[in-house]
């Protein structure tokens, strides 16, 4: 792999004497990642269960190393949104943000998904996650990568940062910013990261990441957190953007971040005037741990910590009742959703967050939960639901072993056959991990897996 010449000059003034150790690090083996999705299974018993080799991430609880000769991607538990494959150092971010069930949380650069999967997750269905990527083609992903994980709790955008920050000001608790950037962290993994570098250069995304940061921090609460990542080795964008607010905004100071062995101090010295606590920031380098190149800073914002009751207004659906259609279904079902919770969009149903939101004018690809459509006199759930549901909040379960030859069949879109006879809406599983719906009349199970999401 042939990298820029003037890459290389910053990263020996970067690196000094461990210059020749990251020039090493290109010749070792990429590492290859995943991260469990804690609301559908533990650790342990992922452990127990996972069908090929793993090892744990060492400062990561839910993240494994894999081999690359394991194909998790073709596995019946991908498909149940066990995990998420993701390259090691860039769990960090959504891990070291401190999230806690019933905040309010931003994810403003989110496709597709890496950080905004596990973030949901640690709400644990509690208070709501706004995730919002720029790219409206990145943001489907998004969706479905949230959907797949069986998160509810949300709204998902896909919108300029600063068309947010008059809707949301002063709102979050918790706000990430995975930004883009020039990602020289990644040239071992992705070399063709390399030519977007030589055609768009630091200077470009460090403009980007600060008008980004101007409007995460109006959207900040006082007593809020917010965590700034790149997968960049770039001061300019790193410790350079991070200067940048802390100095506009007196507010911000830098925390510590909860730390491990392998990670590397920020480099205040690398940016001219550049505050002392920049050394707080966190660096990921390649040649001293088992993953790519990336940054972290922690920020938390001064002030007043009382919490605003409400988001600029609270616009939720406000049904009187659930709808005639969903009536039966909803009696399969182990919680009830309140009726005052319960958006229909023409024939679509939804059940919105707790929190409400005032989204007009903005790009939404998705208020809450996707319930499934009433149909004339009839409701069809939707695959968000199976995701959303385990085996035990729903009545009418099938479960296959991820060996039964019927399982892969199910997710390529073919009806299977059931050991036993049931009717109605079926919820199939993989080990007792929901995959989708089917309908059933006698053994045969009529397939009802959503077709974008099919096994190919
Ligand atoms: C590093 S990637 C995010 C990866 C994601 N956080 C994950 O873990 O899967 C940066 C994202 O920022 C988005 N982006 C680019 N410019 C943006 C802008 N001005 N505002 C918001 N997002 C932007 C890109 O579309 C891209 O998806």
């Amino acid at each position: 792999m042939e990298l820029p010449e003037l890459f290389l000059q910053k990263m020996q003034g970067l690196l000094g004497e461990e210059y020749q150790d990251y020039l090493d690090s290109f010749g070792q083996e990429r590492v290859y990642g995943l991260r469990v999705n804690t609301s559908k299974i533990s650790c342990e018993e992922f452990e127990k269960i996972c069908p090929f080799p793993i090892r744990p991430v060492p400062w990561i609880q839910n993240g494994y190393y894999y081999e690359g000769s394991a194909k998790p991607a073709k596995h019946p538990y991908y498909f149940a949104g066990l995990y998420y494959l993701q390259e090691p150092s860039a769990m960090t971010p959504a891990d070291r943000l401190p999230v806690n069930p019933g905040d309010r949380v931003l994810d403003l650069c989110a496709a597709p998904g890496g950080k905004s999967t596990e973030l949901g997750v640690k709400l644990g269905g509690k208070g709501v996650l706004v995730s919002n990527d720029i790219s409206n083609s990145r943001a489907k992903a998004l969706l479905k990568n949230l959907e797949l994980f069986g998160i509810s709790n949300m709204y998902i955008l896909s919108e300029a940062p600063h068309r947010l920050a008059p809707h949301f000001r002063d709102y979050f608790d918790k706000i990430l910013i995975d930004a883009p950037c020039s990602g020289e962290g990644m040239f071992r993994k992705e070399p063709a990261v390399i030519k977007s570098w030589l055609e768009k250069g630091n200077d470009f995304y460090a403009k980007l990441q600060r008008e980004i940061l101007d409007s995460a921090v109006q959207m900040l609460r006082p007593g809020g957190l917010l965590l700034y990542s790149t997968c960049t080795f770039s001061p300019m964008e790193d410790e350079g953007s991070v200067d940048y607010v802390l100095k506009k905004y007196p507010e911000l100071k830098v925390r510590e971040v909860e730390p491990y062995e392998g990670f590397c101090p920020g480099m205040p010295e690398q940016v001219e005037g550049g505050d002392d606590l920049l050394s707080r920031c966190v660096r990921i380098f390649p040649h001293r741990m088992r993953g790519e190149g990336h940054f972290l800073a922690l920020l938390e914002k001064e002030g007043e910590k009382e919490r605003p009751l409400t988001s600029s207004a609270a616009g939720v659906g406000g049904l009187k009742e659930l709808p005639e259609e969903f009536r039966d279904f909803a009696k399969l079902l182990a919680w009830k959703p309140a009726p005052e919770r319960l958006m229909l969009r023409g024939e679509k149903l939804y059940l919105l967050p707790a929190e409400g939101a005032d989204l007009s004018g903005l790009r939404v690809m998705r208020s809450g939960l996707l319930l499934g459509e009433c149909k004339k006199k009839r409701f069809e759930p939707s695959q968000a639901l199976a995701m959303h549901l385990d085996s035990d909040s729903y009545e009418n379960c099938i479960s296959f072993s991820a060996e039964d030859s019927r399982v892969i069949k199910y997710l390529k879109g073919e009806t299977i056959e059931a050991d036993k006879a049931a009717s109605g809406w079926v919820l199939v599983c993989v080990d007792s991990f929901p995959l989708g719906f089917a309908k059933a009349s006698g053994t045969v199970l009529k397939n009802k897996y959503l077709a974008g999401w099919r096994w190919q």
